[in-house]
C-alpha cells in the first residue's frame, strides 16, 4: 500500500478555500491511516534540494580525520559529524542546529556546506510550522493553538544523514533500526537508493523514492497530545547494496521542558480515558536512550511512548 501524496499548491499559494479546505482533509486523513504521506509542491526547491545532496556527499567522502574536525563541541545539543556502527544500525551525520545558537559545527574550507545546510534548515522550519498549522485546523484545535504551544524552535534539528552500503564480511543489513520519531512532524528526504520502510497493519512496506516530493511522518508527541487518535508511523531504514544512501531527517521538535499529556479534547471531553500520564517531553528523549532488554528475545529494545502508557 504506497502512501498518500498531498498537494501542498493550495496552501502555500493564493487559491479559493475550498481547495485549501480540501488539501487540510487530506493531509489530516493521511496522517489518521498512515502516520506518514508524502507531500508535493511544498516550497523546498529542486535546485536547492539536489545541490544540498551534491554538498553532504562531498563532505562524507572527505578523510574522517577531516570531517572529525566537525565534532561536536556544544554541551546544548550534539550538533556536529558523528558515526555509528552496531546491530542498531550503521550511518553517519551531520547533525545541524538552529543557526543562532551559534553551536553549528562546519567544515570551515567547504563554506558551502554551512551555507546550504542552515537554509535547508531554515526551510524545514517553515514548512513545519505550516503543517503544524493544517493539522491543527484538521484537528478543529482553537486557532493557532499548536504553534503557540510548541513555540520553542532551538530544538529543531536537521541530520543529514550516510548510511554505508552491506559489507561483505558482515551481516548486518540494517541501516536504522525499526522506531517512532519522539518529536511533532518530521520531514524526510531520501537519495534515489530507496531503502525506507514504515509498518502498517503489521506489515513493513516500502517508501520508494519519488523525485520532488518530501515524506512527512508524524512523531509520538502528537500522538500523545491526540490520545492515539493520530499514531506516529513507525520506520526503518536497510542499508543500500553497492553504494551509500544519503538522506536528510528534519525534527520538528518540541521544548524538553513542556508537558505533554493528551488534550482534554481528545480524552475527558469526549468522555475517554488518557491512554498516557502526562510527561516532560525531555524524559520521552531520556527513556529512548536506555534502552531495555526484552526478557524473551533477550534483546536491547528501544522503550518508546508506550512507556508512559495508562492502564486504560
Ligand atoms: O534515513 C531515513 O530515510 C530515515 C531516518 C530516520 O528515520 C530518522 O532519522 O529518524
Ligand atoms: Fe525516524
Amino acid at each position: 500500500m504506497t502512501i498518500p501524496v498531498v498537494d501542498l499548491a493550495s496552501i502555500l499559494g493564493h487559491s479559493d478555500e475550498g481547495e485549501r479546505k480540501k488539501a487540510v482533509n487530506e493531509f489530516g486523513e493521511a496522517c489518521i491511516q498512515f502516520g506518514i504521506l508524502r507531500i508535493i509542491n511544498h516550497g523546498l526547491a529542486d535546485e536547492h534540494v539536489n545541490h544540498s545532496f551534491e554538498v553532504v556527499q562531498q563532505f562524507f567522502d572527505r578523510p574522517i580525520v577531516e570531517k572529525l574536525d566537525s565534532k561536536p563541541v556544544s554541551t546544548i545539543l550534539p550538533a556536529g559529524y558523528g558515526k555509528i556502527d552496531s546491530h542498531f544500525g550503521s550511518s553517519e551525520w551531520l547533525m545541524v542546529c538552529q543557526p543562532c545558537l551559534d553551536i553549528n559545527m562546519f567544515p570551515s574550507d567547504q563554506p558551502e556546506v554551512s551555507e546550504t545546510l542552515e537554509k535547508m534548515y531554515q526551510n524545514f522550519q517553515k514548512l513545519g510550522a505550516i503543517v503544524e498549522n493544517m493539522m491543527n485546523e484538521y484537528l478543529d484545535l482553537p486557532l493557532n493553538f499548536l504553534n503557540q504551544f510548541n513555540d520553542d524552535r532551538s530544538n529543531d534539528i536537521l541530520m543529514c544523514w550516510r548510511y554505508p552500503p552491506i559489507a561483505e564480511d558482515k551481516p548486518n543489513t540494517i541501516g536504522r533500526e525499526e522506531h517512532q520519531d519522539t518529536n511533532c512532524f518530521t520531514f524526510l528526504l531520501q537519495d534515489d537508493t530507496g531503502g525506507l520502510e514504515y509498518e502498517k497493519d503489521g506489515s513493513w512496506m516500502p517508501v520508494n523514492p519519488m523525485k520532488g516530493s518530501l515524506v512527512v511522518n508524524v512523531g509520538s508527541t502528537i500522538q500523545a497530545l491526540t490520545n492515539k487518535k493520530l499514531m506516529a508511523a513507525r520506520h526503518r531504514v536497510w542499508k543500500p547494496r553497492g553504494r551509500n544512501r544519503h538522506s536528510f531527517a528534519f525534527f520538528y521538535n518540541i521544548g524538553g521542558e513542556k508537558w505533554i499529556e493528551p488534550l482534554p479534547k481528545f480524552a475527558e471531553e469526549i468522555g475517554e480515558a488518557p491512554k498516557y500520564r502526562g510527561f516532560f517531553y525531555k524524559e520521552l528523549l531520556q527513556a529512548r536512550l536506555k534502552k531495555e532488554k526484552n526478557p524473551l528475545t533477550l534483546l536491547d529494545e528501544v522503550i518508546d511512548l508506550d512507556h508512559f502508557a495508562t492502564r486504560n
